[in-house]
């Protein structure tokens, strides 16, 4: 059986008495910054001038340039959105750090598809945590947290696992579990997690649902009740409860829909696209691909992107959610 670790078995004095950059303050980097503030531990921000910037002061943590920041830090954690990191690495952050120092990762694409190579006389670490930012932010000022990954890719002080636990239990997911992975295995189970079943899984099923009713004329509010914003009361009791919480809240007639229509939706055919997309991050043609789409600026990205926005399903949804004040306002928007 797996270890999963908690707080209550991880020391922390040691990275408390030292500084951790975080380097963006996105989705993960305003989290686990203030997290580890809170948690006490010291931290700076490294960020250019804009709008996290203004954010990150307002939010009353230290900011300062990435250079700056890096120079005054023993651990580095690299926040930034994973396209951009080998460009900001090599001119920004490598010529900063010092032997000894630890360079740290949410997430192994860069240094798993070998986009960034540091130096041999760092740590190099991921702390992954199985979350979206804002989740990570608000579970913990819940006094709750999110599960983590961490792994070691390099240690050249021979405390990185120190640092990493520490780092993890600061960030919140030591209150909910943390695991050893590597970076091989945390790139490309979130890579396929992502695909294959939370971002794009999902968000093709409900689609399809919602296109399949209002094709055949039902309303399109009725649509959007049905398959988009119930699915967040289902994930509720998924998450709570597993598949047989859930279903002990439904109805014997919807268990019984879920028995024999559900493996009609995603059958073995559909596996075997899964693991089709499996053998493409894999190979690393996933990664090959975003790269140079990225290197073209992302016009694909961009043209599906708009097309997904104006989608009927984001139409009606906005409209019936401003009706609904008790929702959340999306985090974009506050
Ligand atoms: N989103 C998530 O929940 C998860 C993300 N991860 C990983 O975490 C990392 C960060 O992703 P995410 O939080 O989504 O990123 P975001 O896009 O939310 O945030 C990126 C941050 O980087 C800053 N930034 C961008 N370009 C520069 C630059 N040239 N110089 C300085 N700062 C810059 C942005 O600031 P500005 O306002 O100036 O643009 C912003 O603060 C990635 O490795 C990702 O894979 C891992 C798990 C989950
Ligand atoms: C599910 C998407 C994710 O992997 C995450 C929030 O964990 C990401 O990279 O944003």
């Amino acid at each position: 059986m797996t270890t999963v670790l908690y707080n209550h078995q991880i020391e922390d004095q040691a990275l408390k008495a030292e500084k951790i950059a975080i380097i963006g303050y996105g989705s993960q980097g305003h989290a686990h910054a203030l997290n580890l503030k809170e948690s006490g531990f010291d931290v700076v921000v490294g960020l250019r001038k804009g709008k996290s910037w203004d954010k990150a002061e307002k939010d009353g943590v230290d900011v300062t340039t990435v250079p700056e920041a890096v120079k005054q830090a023993k651990v580095v954690m690299v926040l930034l959105p994973d396209e951009y990191q080998p460009k900001i690495y090599e001119e920004q952050i490598a010529p900063h750090l010092e032997a000894g120092d630890a360079l740290a990762f949410a997430h192994g694409f860069n240094i798993h598809f070998s986009q960034i190579q540091p130096p041999d006389n760092v740590d190099v670490f991921l702390v992954a945590p199985k979350g979206p930012g804002h989740l990570v932010r608000r579970t913990y000022e819940d006094g709750a947290g999110v599960p983590a990954l961490f792994g070691i890719y390099q240690d050249a002080t021979g405390k990185a696992t120190e640092t990493a636990l520490a780092y993890a239990k600061g960030v919140g997911a030591g209150r909910a579990g943390i695991l050893e992975t590597s970076f091989q295995e945390e790139t490309e189970t979130d890579l396929f997690g992502e695909q294959a079943v939370l971002c794009g899984g999902v968000t093709s099923l409900i689609k399809a649902g919602f296109e399949t009713l209002t094709e055949a004329g039902y309303q399109p509010e009725v649509a959007y009740f049905e398959c988009m914003h119930e699915m967040k009361l289902i994930v509720d009791l998924l998450y709570e409860g597993g598949l047989e919480g859930m279903r002990y809240s439904i109805s014997d007639t919807a268990q019984w829909g879920d028995f024999v229509s559900g493996p009609r939706v995603v059958d073995a055919d559909t596996k075997a696209r899964m693991k089709d997309i499996l053998s493409d991050i894999q190979t690393g043609r996933f990664a090959h691909g975003w790269i140079l789409e990225n290197q073209a600026n992302r016009p694909q990205f961009n043209a599906i992107n708009t097309r997904e926005n104006q989608h009927e399903i984001e139409v009606v949804g906005r409209k019936l959610r401003e009706l609904m004040p008790f929702v959340k306002k999306p985090v974009n928007t506050k």
